[in-house]
């Protein structure tokens, strides 16, 4: 299903833009362009947010961001007007080359909870 686009936005350019974010992992829930990320360490889930915050505060453009200890989903769709916009398109772009350049993992790869071995 087609996503709603965002009034007085470049229909053919947003649907061109959300084809190549589903192409690089992005998925179309609910006409919002969400992608969970994981990474090797707490502080680069918190170092993904905050780049990703920084540049959101200034463009005047913001996500919805759920954290855990080795993973950030984010969320991105437009509010007024309601739909997808360039800008969403844009912000998923910026996502991806953050995450590139912090570096991401495979799940297996990630920390799991519990008594580390010297308390073991
Ligand atoms: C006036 C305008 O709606 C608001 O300033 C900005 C704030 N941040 C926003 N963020 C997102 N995701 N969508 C918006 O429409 C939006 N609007």
């Amino acid at each position: 299903m087609p996503p709603k686009i965002s009034e007085g936005q470049n229909e053919a350019a947003i649907n061109a833009g959300v084809d190549a974010l589903l192409g690089k992992g992005w998925n179309l829930v609910n006409n919002q362009l969400e992608k969970n990320y994981v990474f090797k360490t707490y502080t680069k889930v918190s170092d993904m947010h905050h780049v990703i915050a920084t540049r959101a505060k200034s463009v005047n453009h913001h996500p919805t961001m759920i954290s855990t200890m080795s993973t950030l989903k984010v969320i991105w769709t437009t509010h007024k007007p309601p739909g997808l916009s360039n800008k969403d398109i844009q912000m998923a772009d910026y996502c991806d080359e953050q995450a590139s350049s912090i570096g991401t993992v495979e799940p297996s790869e990630t920390p799991q909870c519990g008594p580390t071995p010297s308390t073991m």
